[in-house]
């Protein structure tokens, strides 16, 4: 048997759709696989009710048959589906990385991540990298169809989730088909300089490169009060603030001293908005490890 713990993951950040994304150092799935025949899935843990565990519709599915490892897989979700969170790229990280040990398929990390992205074209229709990478070689990731970069970034940060649901395929069906050249602009400046301040290890920087323009406001929508949410998170001292992946969590970044008043301050505003909402106080992380086999 192998046993792996995978992080949940904050995509995008704003200014990097569907390229940008960091491993969080909590919450995270534990997948344990063992050899079988035939690939069978057992789901434990939070929102497990919620999760199929057909192999056609599980993202573990997918990764074992693109690896060509059956297995019976048994997952305890740590991280809630449907949240913006990256549930389903831990998963299918943590699968991808346990099935190559099982198997002893000798694949890289690096190689592991279209592997693991197949998952997520189970859930969301496209197979986008920005949660599997982080959630594979951890840190700050650049994901585009060529390559995956990766740095090494200690930034603290507050995710904030919501009682409230986004699916990933529906918040891809609000994102604009065209953006103008201004927005254009805007969006590299910010996104040049957020990866700027993960080099650095500058909150204040990343935080500036958080704001974006094309996508977050038509995904904010799905989310009940999140300007003033975000509004709070800011006057609480973070840094930058924006929709974590699809939403509907809060992803927000600031100095160290600063989390526990920016969780409180967001977790009011949700309230205060009508709904109850749960803060991780985080950073960014490592990747998946392999911790028994
Ligand atoms: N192993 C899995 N873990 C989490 N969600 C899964 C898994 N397999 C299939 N799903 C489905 O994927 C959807 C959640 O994925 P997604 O919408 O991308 O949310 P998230 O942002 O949390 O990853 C749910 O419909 C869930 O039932
Ligand atoms: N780039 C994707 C990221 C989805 O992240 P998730 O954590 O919500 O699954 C998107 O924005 O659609």
């Amino acid at each position: 048997m192998v046993t792996v713990r995978a992080p949940a993951t904050s995509a995008n950040l704003g200014s990097g759709f569907d390229v940008f994304g960091v491993a969080l150092d909590r919450p995270a799935d534990v997948v344990h696989v063992e050899r079988a025949d035939r690939t069978t899935i057992e789901v434990t843990g939070v929102g497990s009710q919620y999760i199929p565990t057909d192999p056609g519709r599980n993202v573990v599915g997918a990764v074992a048959e693109a690896l060509d490892a059956p297995a019976h897989i048994r997952i305890d979700k740590g991280v809630r589906p449907s949240s913006g969170l990256g549930s389903s790229a831990a998963s299918s990280a943590g699968a991808a990385l346990a099935l190559n040990e099982l198997y002893d398929r000798g694949l890289s990390r690096e190689e592991l991540v279209p592997i693991a992205a197949e998952g997520e074209a189970v859930v969301s229709g496209e197979a986008h990298a920005d949660n599997v990478a982080p959630a594979l070689l951890g840190g700050f990731t650049v994901a585009t169809p060529e390559r995956v970069t990766t740095i090494d970034a200690d930034i603290p940060l507050v995710a904030c989730l919501p009682e409230i649901a986004v699916s990933t395929r529906d918040a891809r069906r609000v994102v604009p088909e065209t953006a103008s050249m201004e927005e254009l602009v805007h969006t590299v400046g910010r996104a040049a300089t957020l990866s700027v301040g993960m080099c650095r290890r500058d909150p204040k920087l990343v935080g500036a490169g958080m704001d974006e323009r094309i996508v977050t406001p038509a995904r904010a929508k799905l989310i009940t009060g999140y300007d003033d949410v975000r509004s709070a998170a800011l006057a609480a001292g973070a840094d930058g603030v924006t929709v974590s992946g699809a939403g509907p969590a809060v992803l927000a970044v600031c100095g160290a001293h600063a989390r526990t008043r920016v969780a409180a301050a967001m977790i009011e505003a949700f309230d205060d908005a009508g709904v109850a909402a749960r803060a991780y106080k985080t950073r960014v992380g490592s990747g998946a490890e392999v911790f028994d086999f």
